[in-house]
């Protein structure tokens, strides 16, 4: 069991109503790789991450972490298993922010790791670490969105899905962020990565999946896709003029 891939995401259909959204959608995350999900807006992938964290169940397909068949499992048995997913901005408002960041460390028994990477996560959001022993409470939307982001990092997940961590941070901040991924998956942790900003996936995964219309039409190693700029630029558009490349 011990070589069972970190995420095995096989065959979902996936629907809003009467709405369908996934169709066939597959994609694996080898222990230890790092993997971007890309495409325009709209072709699926949050659904997706919502398949995968059990917030939407899948009219037909299987999803599978670190071994287990979690399809029909409810979000909490998933983070048993390791998973660790950025859903919105949720911490504990009262505590400051350096004790929400070491309070979500507390579900790992690492300490050291859990205090180094609460002081690098600061070292990352200078914002944050201006405020670190203010209320959570009191922080603006974008700090917040940083608190969560610095959680997931300080959490030490095996398997991290992270959704657009590049939106509306300046690229410094991004820059750091990628840095702390690139940590995390020294220390063993698989990551899924759902960016729009199709240079700042490449630079850092292992390898990529392109969905369009709810499906996956390419998988490539990252530095294949990486040097051939135009062919990632066709997979991007998929049909829509003002997607990003
Ligand atoms: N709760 C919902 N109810 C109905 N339709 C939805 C819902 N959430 C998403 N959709 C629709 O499902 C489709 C896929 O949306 P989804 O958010 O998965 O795309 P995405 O690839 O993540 O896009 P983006 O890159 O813009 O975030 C879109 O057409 C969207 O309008």
């Amino acid at each position: 069991m011990t070589s069972s891939p970190a995420l095995v995401v096989d065959g979902i259909h996936a629907s809003y109503g009467p709405l369908q959204v996934l169709f066939d959608s597959s994609l694996r995350v080898e222990r230890g790789e790092m993997v971007a999900l890309l495409g325009p807006n709209g072709v699926g992938k949050s659904t997706l991450l919502k398949v995968i964290g059990g917030l939407l169940t899948p009219d037909a397909g299987t999803v599978s972490i670190l071994g287990q068949d979690l399809t029909s499992a409810p979000t909490r048995k998933r983070v048993e298993a390791g998973l660790c997913q950025v859903v919105g901005q949720s911490s504990f408002p009262s505590m400051s922010v350096v004790e929400n960041l070491l309070m979500h460390g507390y579900t790992n028994s690492d300490r050291k790791w859990t205090k180094e990477a609460t002081e690098a996560a600061l070292a990352v959001f200078p914002r944050l670490n201006a405020r670190r022993n203010q209320a959570a409470s009191t922080l603006s939307g974008g700090e917040r969105q940083m608190l969560a982001l610095a959680k997931t990092i300080v959490g030490d997940p095996k398997l991290l899905v992270v959704d657009e961590f590049s939106l509306g941070l300046a690229p410094v901040v991004v820059g750091g962020l990628m840095d702390l991924v690139r940590r995390l998956n020294e220390r063993g942790a698989s990551i899924l990565l759902v960016e729009q900003s199709v240079n700042v996936a490449l630079s850092l995964v292992h390898r990529a999946y392109v969905m369009e219309k709810g499906t996956m039409i390419a998988e490539e190693d990252a530095a294949v896709l990486a040097a051939d700029p135009e062919r990632v630029a066709a997979l991007m558009l998929g049909g829509h003029a003002e997607a990003h490349a």
